[in-house]
């Protein structure tokens, strides 16, 4: 193990330049849905292409880190996310955030069936799989009508704060120890979540809903936040009041949301230096992931972003897809310089792989049984942990060497001060004896002026 222990400057070297990791989604056609003769949003290789419904001649591709189409799997998504959740293990905060119009499978993304379980879950999973010490708590608020509630303390009303490190204080973390009661507890909370129908979507979210987790392992903690962002669509004038209210609402903030991100594209092509967050209740939660601090003139967010392009090939919705399309791309233009263990998270998927790929070889052999296969686990954990140990020494060398040096800084500054003061004296001195002498010199000749008057008087 000792010849794979990455050093400090390796673990540096790991710094992410690749910025926010943006992946795009195409649903498939619900029943419902009329069928093009031709697809107007598809997949191909990395690229999301689309043609325009009213002129086919109208056709574009767009890249990104990963593609997903329409059979694409809970599990294929979650892989595209397994790095920043490994990164998070590693005490690499995360935000992910699903955005698109409505009905384009933000929610079925982020929390599943139960037949076919969402990121939140398979997130949850990993992080028990690779760190079974560490305890989870999680927290669920909904932002709905600018209005931010706790739906893990009966709905009450949070006051989402502008300056603090955590923008949403008192809101309720609940500790889970299992699968099971993980989806007790965003069973109860997406109870209260505010939901109707639309004329695009049968359980239309009406509400922002964000979802953290805590990993809390040793005395350290981490924070993951998930989320589901509203659905978006047109105004409609036939709809009920309540429901253009909502609408309106949901679309300032998603328009705050766009502003807060083109802000960071432009701070990071040198074009702007602040990014405003107070615009929103939305973006005020979100500021302690987004919000970024100049480090040699290069700047760096809080730690990992990834952004989900849920979409849909309904020739109806397609002009919103192309605005989420070119947010995503507006999205990758941001560049992050934050230093991410990515290396280590490279090192620690690979044990991860030679560890499945060697016990699903075993258990296919039968040539070990079950208490040889808890070994090898058991050995694995301990190789993890041993991992994460270092981790923590090497922040706390670092710590240490970072006291020391504003220490000794210090002594120089004092001892340089004091050397100052003792010049300063003897200048001083020096200057106060060539008055002194001069005096006496200036004394002397008006003895010899004196003395020479007393003579010529005789006296
Ligand atoms: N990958 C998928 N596979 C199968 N069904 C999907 C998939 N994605 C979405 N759906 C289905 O499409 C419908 C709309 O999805 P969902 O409610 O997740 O959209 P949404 O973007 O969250 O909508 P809104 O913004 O209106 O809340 C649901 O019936 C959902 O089950």
């Amino acid at each position: 193990m000792s010849s794979d222990i990455l050093t400090a400057s390796q673990l540096n070297s790991g710094t992410s330049t690749t910025g926010i990791q943006v992946v795009a989604r195409i649903r498939p056609s619900l029943q419902h849905e009329r069928q093009l003769a031709y697809p107007c949003i598809f997949k191909t290789n990395q690229c999301v292409c689309t043609t325009d419904p009213q002129n086919k001649l109208l056709t574009s591709e767009h890249p990104f880190d990963a593609v997903f189409g329409p059979e694409s799997t809970q599990s294929e998504v979650f892989s595209s996310l397994q790095q920043n959740i490994y990164n998070a293990l590693c005490g690499v905060p995360l935000l992910q955030i699903n955005y698109g119009v409505t009905s384009s499978g933000k929610t079925y993304t982020l929390f599943g069936t139960e037949q076919q379980p969402g990121l939140l879950t398979l997130s949850s999973q990993f992080i028990k799989q690779n760190l079974p010490e560490a305890r989870l708590f999680i927290s669920v608020v909904q932002i709905y009508l600018n209005q931010v509630s706790d739906l893990l303390n009966n709905c009450s009303t949070l006051k989402a704060l502008a300056t603090q490190a955590d923008p949403l204080p008192g809101r309720v973390f609940k500790e889970f120890r299992s699968e099971t009661e993980l989806n007790q507890l965003l069973k109860k909370a997406l109870a209260l979540r505010e939901q109707s129908a639309t004329n695009n979507n049968s359980q239309s979210s009406r509400s922002h809903c964000l979802i953290y987790l805590v990993i809390q392992h040793n005395d350290g903690q981490n924070q993951l936040c998930f989320v589901d962002l509203a659905g978006s669509e047109p105004f409609q004038a036939t709809q009920s009041k309540i429901c253009q209210q909502e609408s309106s609402f949901i679309r300032t903030s998603l328009l705050m949301l766009d502003k807060a991100i083109r802000d960071l594209k432009n701070l990071s092509s040198n074009n702007s230096n602040s990014v405003s967050f107070r615009s929103s209740q939305l973006t005020m939660c979100l500021r302690p992931f987004l919000q970024p601090k100049l480090v040699n003139t290069k700047f760096e967010l809080p730690g990992s972003i990834s952004l989900i392009l849920n979409l849909h090939s309904n020739a109806e919705g397609f002009y919103s897809n192309k605005e989420t399309l070119n947010l995503g791309l507006l999205t990758k233009e941001i560049k992050n310089y934050a230093k991410t263990p990515s290396r280590l998270g490279q090192l620690g998927q690979s044990v991860l792989q030679v560890a499945k790929s060697v016990r699903s070889s075993m258990s296919m052999n039968n040539s070990m049984n079950a208490s040889q296969i808890s070994e090898l686990d058991e050995e694995y954990i301990a190789i993890r942990r041993q991992e994460w140990d270092w981790v923590q020494e090497q922040f706390s060398q670092l710590g240490e060497q970072l006291y020391k040096m504003q220490e000794q800084v210090e002594d120089e500054i004092i001892e340089a001060r004091r050397d100052t003061v003792k010049e300063m004296q003897e200048l001083m001195e020096l200057e106060l004896q060539a008055q002194k002498d001069e005096y006496e010199l200036e004394l002397l000749e008006k003895d010899e002026e004196i003395r020479k008057l007393k003579t010529a008087l005789g006296l």
